[in-house]
């Protein structure tokens, strides 16, 4: 067990913070934690932490800060799971196990669907499904950029339901939450839509050896892990899309950055009039895969 050495019970911010950032680098965890982390802590905003950075801290909160950035580093648990709280498009989100933490990838995804929504669907009532919603982010920020759409959220977890409710209600996003496998709950509710939105589960277990501690012992195993190369979770959906849709439709899908091919093919195959593009996210990755589709 690492233990974070102090001989100050009374640090400044600035001792504080210099403190955590060595022990954080000493053990290969990203530094930019210990900042985070004492924001939460001291519950104030970056703009009033740098001005408070000659202030001491109080030994309370600093021993609730220690014991966090040691479990940090000795177990891995992710920061988010410790503030229980993530970011996404400016908003935030409330997030614990039971769901994947959101990711900035997926903040590009739902900015490309509002672009093609835009586009594609102006003056269109719109009826969105966002499926395998987790925390609720995809539905309830495409929900606030379109208030009169009709947006439905489906995930085969009920308690990551949970979160996605409290997020919604929280953000104030009217969006109607459905349990089950995939396009079932579309079906149950005999309502088609005119854009889908997914961020399935599309890691292959195979590569699971590689991954971070922080993601494979945290993340919820249902929200990760896809059969087939991790093209599951695709072939279901688009094998169902057909009597889900209303066309014209548009159809979103984040990715994995070596499934761009196989994805684009399986929505050519499905839908050969269809206008099929995969994007690439910020790092230069293929992350997402869009489709208009007149007929
Ligand atoms: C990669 S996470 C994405 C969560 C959220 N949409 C996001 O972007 O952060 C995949 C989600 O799909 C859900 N899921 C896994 N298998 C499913 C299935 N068979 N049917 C519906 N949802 C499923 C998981 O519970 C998880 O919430």
């Amino acid at each position: 067990m690492s233990k974070l050495e102090n001989n100050n019970q009374t640090p400044t911010i600035m001792e504080a913070l210099k403190e955590a950032a060595a022990f954080l680098q000493t053990h290969q965890r990203e530094e930019r934690v210990a900042e985070l982390l004492l924001l939460y802590h001291l519950g104030i905003k970056k703009t009033e932490l740098l001005m408070k950075l000659r202030e001491t801290v109080d030994p309370v909160l600093y021993a609730a800060f220690q014991k966090d950035l040691e479990e940090h580093v000795n177990t891995g648990i992710p920061l988010q799971h410790l503030t229980g709280e993530e970011e996404f498009l400016g908003r935030r989100y409330y997030v614990n196990r039971d769901v994947l933490i959101p990711r900035p990838e997926t903040e590009e995804l739902v900015l490309g669907m509002e672009k093609m929504i835009q586009e594609r669907l102006a003056g269109k009532q719109l009826a969105i499904a966002d499926i395998g919603t987790g925390s609720g982010i995809i539905a309830t920020s495409l929900k606030l950029a379109f208030p009169a759409a009709h947006v439905i959220a489906t995930d085969i977890s009920e308690r990551a339901l949970l979160v996605a409710k409290s997020n919604s209600k929280t953000l104030g996003a009217s969006i109607t939450l459905k349990q089950g496998t995939y396009l079932v709950p579309i079906h149950q509710l005999d309502q088609k839509v005119n854009v889908l939105v997914s961020n399935p589960p599309y890691i292959d277990e195979a590569d699971k050896a590689q991954m971070a501690d922080t993601v494979k012992d945290f993340d919820p195993t249902i929200a990760l892990f896809a059969d087939d190369n991790g093209l599951a979770a695709y072939k279901e959906i688009i094998h169902g899309l057909p009597d889900v849709l209303n066309l014209p439709a548009v159809v979103g899908f984040e990715i994995g950055w070596q499934q761009g091919e196989a994805v684009q093919t399986l929505l050519q195959d499905k839908f050969p009039a269809a206008e099929v593009e995969v994007r690439k996210d910020i790092n230069g990755k293929d992350r997402m895969v869009f489709a208009w589709i007149e007929q």
